[in-house]
């Protein structure tokens, strides 16, 4: 952004902002009537209407049933995106609300109905109001987790979800310069007093913000740390999708698989760096898709107990005899024969099925 963080922002600077857009037939903004986003309606509709022709846009905002302003907000919206000539839809999050990881399953449902509304819509794109300042925070949130680079590479500009491609064209804009937005516009928004609540961590890792950008650690710094990190990390996707065809190169074994199990030379693999390695398998493991993305460190773990294996050399695994075997996210791994082979595993037998026999 070449706007100065605390001005509002240009008819100039947010045409370049949704210009990859233009020709999208329809768009749907996610608004919840926090500031963020209630400035990227109020963007996305002086865009439209500097279009001749341009996509139809649709705002849509979800009531998570869990505060109860949240109804009031969401009428909120739906007036000022009358008053900008913009259609509205509330969806509401019905069913049983978890008692634990509530933010995660919101998001979860949020994410969800955003992307039916989308369908229905006949909307190619959903676009949220995320934030440079939510991009440091997703990247603290990490760091503090440890997690592996595809995570501390933080939020992509766009990623696909259930057929709809999730943009978020404000990750490079400073809220300061949304909310200056709002002022200039005078437009009223709405603070959800969660982002305060000091229960959640990601308010609390907020209120460390100003700290470390005075030791020199600002916002800015810590989003183009992310969009280093992401960089790279395409980089070691690539390199990955690379390894895999050499290890179907090499593959001289024809034993029938199933559709999704992966099976390959064990000494070709050790060969690989360590990444490449941990990411064929967390890929092999994703594929069976029993359990949802394996764990990382799990497949550290995991792929120690491989080397540690192999290492033990081809004396152990000449017999034909599998030298190791590990269930782990639903998949089964073995080492056998020289050969590493990723399965699906048996199915668990419950209490029941042993009394049965
Ligand atoms: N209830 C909701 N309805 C529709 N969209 C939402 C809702 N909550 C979040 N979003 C979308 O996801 C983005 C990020 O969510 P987040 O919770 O960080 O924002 P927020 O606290 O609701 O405030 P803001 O609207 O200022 O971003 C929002 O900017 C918005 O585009």
């Amino acid at each position: 952004m070449s706007d100065d963080d605390n001005s509002p922002i240009s008819a100039r600077t947010a045409k370049q902002l949704f210009a990859a857009l233009k020709s999208a037939p329809a768009l749907v903004l996610a608004v919840s009537g926090g500031p963020d986003s209630v400035a990227l309606m109020w963007l996305a509709a002086r865009w439209r209407r500097s279009l001749a022709r341009g996509p139809l846009l649709t705002v849509v905002t979800v009531d998570h049933g869990l505060r109860p302003e949240a109804a009031r907000e969401a009428r909120e919206v739906k007036r000022l995106a009358a008053e900008l000539g913009l259609p509205h839809r509330t969806l509401r999050w019905r069913g049983v609300k978890p008692k634990t990881g509530l933010p995660a399953a919101a998001r979860e449902a949020r994410y969800r109905l955003l992307a039916e509304a989308a369908r229905k819509a006949g909307a190619s794109h959903v676009l949220t109001a995320h934030t440079r300042d939510d991009q440091a925070e997703t990247l603290l949130m990490r760091m503090l987790r440890g997690s592996g680079l595809a995570g501390l590479s933080a939020m992509a500009g766009l990623t696909e979800r259930d057929g709809v491609v999730l943009t978020r064209p404000l990750l490079d804009v400073p809220k300061s310069q949304l909310v200056a937005t709002l002022r200039r516009a005078k437009i009223g928004f709405a603070e959800d007093p969660t982002n305060r609540d000091t229960a959640f961590t990601r308010p609390r890792l907020r209120a460390l913000l100003p700290q470390l950008a005075a030791e020199g650690g600002d916002v800015r710094s810590l989003a183009r740390l992310a969009g280093r990190l992401a960089r790279a990390n395409a980089a070691v996707e690539v390199l990955t999708d690379g390894a895999e065809r050499f290890l179907r190169l090499r593959d001289r074994d024809d034993a029938p698989h199933g559709p999704a199990a992966r099976s390959f030379e064990a000494r070709a693999f050790a060969g690989l760096p360590e990444e490449v390695r941990l990411r064929i398998l967390l890929r092999a493991i994703d594929a069976l898709g029993h359990e949802g993305p394996a764990e990382l460190g799990k497949v550290e773990t995991l792929l120690s107990a491989l080397d540690q294996a192999l290492a033990a050399g081809p004396r152990a695994a000449a017999n034909g005899r599998a030298i190791l075997k590990q269930t782990l996210a639903g998949a089964l791994i073995s080492l056998a024969g020289g050969r590493i082979s990723i399965t699906p595993a048996p199915a668990r037998r419950s209490r029941r099925d042993f009394k049965g026999g």
